[in-house]
Formats: structure tokens, sequence, C-alpha cells
């Protein structure tokens, strides 16, 4: 495991931490059972559910834990660094957002089909980080040593709600990424139309069956049946079983929230030191009111985005689908500069440590 703690441990004692991080542990355990049965069972009752309900969580993102997991960009890194919160320091956070965020928004004018598969691919190299984070620091797996392991783990975790939805629901996968394209040229999308093929779903779905083999035989060979190793297990599959059962934009609304959204914050709240003490003493509703202030402004700032975006399409949105496809493309243009800081962050807790496979 990385020594990644030092610099909290010096701040605040290495028993209030072990505190914290076990609580965030057990929080991120329970949420992610919670996201797989909820999800489950919401079809087993329900059946088929009309697409706006789908929607429901992606809308309920746009102010609980979705948007605002990437609104603390601007505190993560002085606080990982012990440094302060300075003008410079946020001067560049900005810059980050305004550069990348803006170029790969002119991709989206520009080529939209491109965009929408770099999308794909950001989000499972992003959505993969932050569990491959949660695997190491959360559940303490220590098979993850090498950069190899760690870039096979990256594309079965986010390739879970990337590529299963392909394989399982490839209509409603077209029609979110004809939804997002059309925004910007309805002639576009069909450039994306061989993907969707069962020949192509097939290939593809053999190769990622492949690669989550080797990820957890490649975690039993090195460290055997244990806890860490089931906990792998049960949650790569309960993900298969939600992406392949649950309709994707019911499931990715419920993961981004429970899973994703949820887990990144909890590593906010653990290089936080205020937050760290008062977890570790069982004052959640102090750190998570510390979190909701801090993440309250730039949570504004992304809906400005939104907003924005809304008035820059050139098709309006009108219906239910297109409104969910203009804040997909805002998170889109989002994520680009919050997988840089995240990345960054991966790399000042020694994440990306240059071990050997
Ligand atoms: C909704 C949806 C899709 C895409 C969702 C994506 C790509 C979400 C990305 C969210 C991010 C990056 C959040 C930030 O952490 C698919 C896969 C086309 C399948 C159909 C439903
Ligand atoms: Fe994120």
């Amino acid at each position: 495991m990385p020594d990644n703690t030092t610099t909290l441990e010096r701040a605040t004692g290495p028993v209030t931490w072990s505190r914290a991080r076990d609580w965030a542990s057990v929080v991120s355990l329970a949420a992610g059972a919670m996201t797989v049965l909820a999800g489950l069972a919401i079809v087993a009752v329900a059946g088929s559910l009309p697409l706006w309900v789908q929607f429901l969580p992606l809308l309920v993102s746009v102010l609980v834990l979705g948007l605002p997991h990437g609104a603390v960009d601007h505190l993560v890194l002085p606080r990982a660094r012990d440094e302060p919160v300075t003008r410079r320091s946020l001067a560049a956070i900005g810059l980050l957002y305004l550069t990348v965020g803006g170029a790969y928004a002119v991709v989206w004018v520009f080529a939209p089909a491109t965009a929408f598969v770099l999308f794909i691919l950001l989000t499972l190299f992003h959505w993969g980080q932050g569990d491959v984070y949660a695997m190491i620091e959360l559940i303490g797996v220590d098979y993850l040593q090498g950069r190899g392991s760690r870039s096979l783990t990256i594309l079965v975790r986010g390739g879970l709600p990337m590529i299963v939805p392909l394989i399982a629901f490839p209509e409603q996968y077209a029609l979110v990424a004809e939804t997002l394209v059309g925004l910007f040229d309805p002639a576009a999308a069909t450039a994306l139309e061989p993907a969707f093929q069962p020949g192509v779903r097939l290939a593809v779905g053999l190769g990622f069956a492949l690669a989550i083999v080797a990820a957890l035989g490649r975690g039993l060979a090195h460290s055997g049946v244990s806890a860490p190793w089931l906990i792998d297990a049960g949650e790569t599959l309960g993900l298969v079983a939600l992406f392949a059962f649950v309709p994707p934009i019911l499931a990715i609304g419920l993961y981004f929230c429970l899973w994703h959204s949820l887990r990144h914050i909890l590593r906010t709240m653990l290089i936080d030191d205020r937050a760290v003490a008062a977890l570790s003493r069982g004052a959640v509703g102090n750190a998570s009111r510390r979190f909701i202030r801090d993440a309250a402004p730039l949570t504004g700032g992304a809906i400005v985005v939104l907003a924005t975006i809304a008035l820059l399409v050139p098709q309006t949105p009108a219906t239910v689908p297109q409104i969910a496809g203009l804040y997909l493309v805002t998170i889109a243009v989002l994520t680009a500069p919050h997988v840089v800081v995240v990345s960054l962050l991966d790399r000042e807790q020694q994440f990306w440590a240059p071990e050997t496979a």
C-alpha cells in the first residue's frame, strides 16, 4: 500500500486518521451494496420504467453528490500537499478548467461524434481511477502494486459502467449517443452505428469478460482468498449484474451518485484534517456540512456552465432526453479538467508510484 497518509498522520495522529478512514470504508462499502441492490430491486419490482423515471437519479445528481463531487477541485491539491489555498492556486485551477474544458467544448461543437467517444473513454479512465483509489485505500487490497495491474483494474472498474451497457442495452446506449451528438449535429450520429452491431458487441464483450477474469485471477493468485479480494470480486460481479440487468440511464445515475461521487467525496474528506478530526469523533454532520460549504460555490458555477451550454447548442433542448443530454455534455466538459486534478491528486498521494508490475 502506498505511504500516502504521512502528511495527515502528522497533522491528525494515526489513530484519528485510521478511525476516519475506517468510517469511510464502511460508508463506501454500504453505499456500493445499496447501489447494486437498489438498482436490481427497482427493476425486479417495477419491471419496465418510464424514461423520465430512469433519468431521476441523474437529475438529483445536479445538486446531490454528483456535480458537487468535482466542485472541491480547487481545494484538493493544496490540502493533499498540506499547503494553504492561495489566489495563485485558485487561478491555476480556474485556468485549467477554462483551457481543458474550453478545448473539449470546441471538440463537441465541431466533431460531436468524436467528442462522444472521447467522453466514454474519459469516463472509463476516470471511474476506473476512482475505484483503484478506493480499492487500495478503503478496501485495503494489496495486489495492485504495479502500473500493469492498476491499468488492468482501471479498465475493468471503469469498463463496467461504460462497456456492459453496450452489450446489454444497445438501444438505450445508441439513444443517449444520438441525443448527445444530435444536440450539435443530428446527422453526425450515424458515424457511431458500427459500434452497436452484434459482432462488435460480442467481440468487445468477450474481450471485457477476459479482462475481468484476468484482473480477479491475478488478485487471487497474488493474495489468495482474502477479505479484500472477496470484496473486490463481490463489487465487480455486483456491478456486472447492475449494468447487465438495470437500464443504463437509471444504473449510471445511481452509480454516479452513490458509487463514484460518494467515494470521491470521502477521499476529499480524508485529505481535510478538520473533516478527519470530525469523522474520528463520529461528528459526521460536521464533516458533511463542511463539504457542502466547500462545494456549494462551484456547484453553482457548474450550473452556470450548464446554462451557458444550453444557450450555445444549436438545437434547443425540448424533450427529457435532450435536457438530460445537455447535462451529460456539461458533465463531459467539466470532467476533462476534473480528471487532470484527480490524476495530480493520485500522483500526490503516490497512487502512481513508479513501482514495476
Ligand atoms: C447515461 C448513459 C451513458 C453515459 C454516461 C456517461 C458517459 C456519464 C459520465 C459521467 C461522468 C464522467 C461523471 C463524472 O464523474 C451511456 C454509457 C452512453 C449509456 C446510456 C446511459
Ligand atoms: Fe469524478
